[in-house]
């Protein structure tokens, strides 16, 4: 592609052949290859402008700028100046990617809590009328039954675009993202246009350190988002949704309990009855459904009535597919339940600290199980407190702990097990130890009663267990399988 061509719908001055061919986009000096255009981006912790020299030397045929570079740039390598490297990175990625938001139905979700969860319904809708779909967000870009892990929630826009292409290659139809307020800061969306844009709510976090100067600016970044979208839909009970959608232009279909809300939510209830722990509620307003949701939270059923504002907008989805995708999504690793053909719950979670071992037990209490019963490890090779606080939130919160291992790495899986012990002992909980994982899964399985909830907690979306420098494969819900079928 010639570089004129990535050059679209921005500002910039060039020194040099406009003509110059790209074999590709690159913003890691380490990565650049011959005929390739680099992108310095200023970081955190670096500047890629320092780079630029030894892309140069790498074979680039052309850096993209904001800054002064220091040394003399040869005279067959372009060099192309612009206010924002990060804005034009992604602008020429569209260009570089042919526009992928054209062949695709896209929604993107912000909000402090809950897009992971949305994301992961809002798919679930779409798969079940027909239209595969990709995910971009925490859990990496997922579409045809595989994840690509990202280092980011909303990745680097090079990424975004390029996994877009990858969907549509791979068939897919649709594309759901998740945007944190950091990647709508640093550009990571800059130049597409939603479908659908979603706001879930909004609450004080990521303030500080690397991220927000304050609560402000982490409003504004998300508020970014409803100048990209077409359509928009806002949960109207929480009081910063008129903020942060003030520059949509159009009017905002809002979601809630309020009886306002265009889509108003009523009759929610928790629900646990033949394993399932979720949420029941109803819709009236643009819909009238009745809806359950096996995911554990009363939270859910906001995030459920942000997924079907959020696939209002496209025609071809059904009411009835809307009720049958909610009753199966779910979000891998996450209070994911695991269906077992007897009277007791089994959920895989990934909480391996105190505070989100908290979360997902004091929501799980709610469900007044028989006895809440939490199998948990802690890493090796990390500090030591972190065992003392899941053992002590354990035993506080727990009708038993059952300890075990949990990438014990370079350390003793016992000498773990004493630490969590530590904190065990300043509660009266109940527990017993079984050091082997699988070992552990099926004591909890032999040992259930009915109406119990277990939770298997720490690993969540991994499949595998890391001893001694070693990742072995490990799949929980693999070993669930094995001990179902009597092979374990
Ligand atoms: C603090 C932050 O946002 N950092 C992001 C940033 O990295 P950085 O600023 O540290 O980059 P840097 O190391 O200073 O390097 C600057 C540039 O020089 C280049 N470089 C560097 C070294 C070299 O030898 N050659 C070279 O070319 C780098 O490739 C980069 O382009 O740019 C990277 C590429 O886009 C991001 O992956 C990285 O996200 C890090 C991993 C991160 O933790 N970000 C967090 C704060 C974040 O973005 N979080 C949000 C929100 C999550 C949520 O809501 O839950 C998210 O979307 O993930
Ligand atoms: N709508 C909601 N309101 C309040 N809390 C929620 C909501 N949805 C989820 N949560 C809580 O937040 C946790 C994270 O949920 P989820 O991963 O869907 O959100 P997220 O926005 O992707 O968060 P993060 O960026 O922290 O990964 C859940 O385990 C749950 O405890």
């Amino acid at each position: 592609m010639k570089l004129k061509d990535l050059l679209i719908n921005f500002e910039y001055t060039v020194q040099g052949n406009l003509d110059t061919e790209i074999s590709d986009i690159i913003y890691d000096s380490r990565k650049v290859e011959k005929g390739t255009a680099f992108v310095c981006l200023k970081g955190y912790t670096s500047d890629g402008h320092r780079y630029a020299k030894s892309a140069v030397e790498k074979g680039a045929s052309a850096l993209v700028i904001s800054d002064s570079l220091d040394f003399e740039v040869p005279s067959d390598v372009a060099v192309v100046k612009v206010d924002d490297t990060r804005y034009a990175l992604s602008l020429m990625s569209i260009e570089f990617f042919g526009h992928p938001e054209d062949e695709l139905y896209t929604v993107a979700i912000t909000g402090t809590k809950g897009k992971t969860t949305t994301t992961a319904m809002v798919a679930e809708i779409f798969e079940h009328a027909g239209i595969k779909t990709g995910t971009i967000g925490t859990l990496g870009v997922v579409y045809g039954g595989e994840t690509h892990k990202t280092d980011n929630t909303t990745p680097e826009s090079y990424i975004i675009q390029k996994s877009m292409r990858d969907m549509i290659n791979a068939g897919c139809k649709a594309m759901v993202i998740e945007a944190s307020s950091i990647g709508l800061k640093h550009s990571r969306l800059a130049g597409m246009t939603f479908d659908v844009g979603i706001f879930t709510n909004f609450s004080d976090d990521h303030i500080g350190g690397v991220e927000h100067k304050d609560l402000a600016e982490y409003l504004y970044c998300k508020s970014l988002l409803f100048r990209q979208c077409k359509f928009a839909a806002a949960n109207i009970d929480d009081p910063a949704w008129k903020d942060i959608t003030k520059d949509f232009k159009g009017s905002v279909l809002t979601y809630g309990f309020a009886d306002n809300a265009d889509l108003k939510g009523k009759n929610a209830h928790l629900l646990s009855e033949n394993g399932f722990v979720g949420v029941h509620f109803e819709t009236e307003g643009i819909k009238n459904l009745s809806v359950d949701v096996d995911i554990p939270g009363k939270f859910n059923a906001y995030n459920a009535l942000a997924a079907i504002s959020a696939v209002s907008f496209f025609d071809e989805i059904e009411d009835q597919m809307i009720i049958d995708a909610l009753k199966v999504a779910k979000v891998k690793g996450r209070v994911e339940r695991v269906p077992v053909p007897y009277n007791y719950t089994l959920i895989i979670d990934y909480a391996h600290n105190a505070l989100s071992m908290e979360n997902v037990l004091e929501t799980l209490r709610q469900y007044n199980p028989h006895r809440l019963i939490t199998m948990f490890g802690a890493g090796g090779n990390r500090p030591k407190v972190r065992r003392y606080e899941m053992g002590e939130t354990s035993g506080r919160l727990s009708d038993l702990s059952v300890v075990t291992e949990d990438n014990s790495r370079f350390e003793d899986v016992m000498d773990i097990i004493e630490d969590i012990k530590t904190g065990l002992a300043k509660t009266d909980g109940k527990y017993v130890v079984v050091p082997n994982r699988r070992d552990a899964i099926k004591y909890c399985m032999d040992n259930a009663e009915d109406g119990d909830i277990i939770v298997l907690a720490g690993k969540g979306h991994e499949d595998y267990q890391e001893i001694k420098g070693v990742k072995y494969h490990m799949d929980e819900r693999e070993i669930i399988a094995d001990i179902l079928n009597g092979k374990s």
